[in-house]
């Protein structure tokens, strides 16, 4: 898979050279490029913003370096990622469905994000998807790219040393994980569940099933009831 990423804070990127991406990226499985956006502007200032139409608080992205920009660096056929405060969810569905594809080009706004038109003059010929990583406000995307290429990433076949652990991870079977021990078996007079000692696979398995429905009803009711949940094809619906 080939990530382009593009942003005027290219150095936030840099931790892409560390950990579980940069091993991917040794393994050949992820090839990363960070663009600098300033570098598609044509005035001295190399001015990136402007102010709103209609008035309000901020700067919006100009659409002109954007387009010179992705022209260059979204080629036929690669997805385009818009991290926004008003995207769709990112989940483990959408990373798993993102994983598939072949090359993803990531679009780091700032300010009060990039003018509209540029996601929809890609939109055209190009799927693009305007995405967010959380209920909360950021002053930018940087952070929300690290976030989808880790959760991509981490995906792709050959990636993680141990593929058996991603199935029984957090929300791949729209549960939450069971709790995790370790030695010693008391810590702090605290032990851990005997049945984890017991050697009885069955009913540990039944103990880390039962574990994982107690803490999805009790930390997630969201998840708890599947009639909520939005399919992919159901999220750009929405787009
Ligand atoms: N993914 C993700 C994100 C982001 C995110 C992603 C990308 C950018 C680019 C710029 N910002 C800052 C910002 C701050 C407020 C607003 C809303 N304003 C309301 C009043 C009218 C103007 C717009 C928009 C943009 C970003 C934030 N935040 N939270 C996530 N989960």
């Amino acid at each position: 898979m080939r990530v382009d990423v593009v942003s005027i804070f290219p150095d936030y990127l840099a931790p892409l050279g560390l950990s579980l991406p940069g091993r991917a990226r040794d393994r050949g499985l992820l090839d990363v490029h960070v663009h600098d956006l300033r570098d598609w502007t044509r005035d001295r200032h190399r001015t990136v913003d402007d102010t709103p139409y209609g008035g309000g608080a901020g700067m919006v992205m100009k659409p002109e370096p954007w387009g010179e920009a992705l022209d260059e660096v979204l080629p036929a056929g690669a997805t385009l990622l818009v991290p926004t405060p008003s995207g769709v969810p990112l989940t483990q569905a959408l990373a798993r469905d993102l994983a598939t594809r072949d090359h993803l080009v990531i679009a780091c706004g700032r300010y009060e994000g990039i003018d509209q038109r540029v996601a929809d003059h890609y939109g055209a010929d190009h799927e693009v998807l305007e995405v967010s990583i959380g209920d909360y406000v950021l002053n930018g995307g940087e952070v929300a790219a690290l976030v989808l290429i880790e959760a991509v990433a981490r995906l792709l076949p050959g990636f993680m040393g141990n593929a058996e652990s991603l199935t029984e991870e957090s929300h791949e079977a729209g549960l939450l994980e069971y709790p995790g021990y370790t030695k010693p078996a008391t810590w702090r007079g605290l032990d851990v569940p005997s049945v984890l000692l017991s050697g009885d696979h069955a009913a540990i398995a039944a103990w880390r099933h039962d574990q994982s429905v107690r803490r999805t009803a009790a930390r997630r009711p969201d998840l708890a009831h599947p009639s909520r949940a939005v399919s992919v094809e159901g999220l750009a619906a929405h787009v």
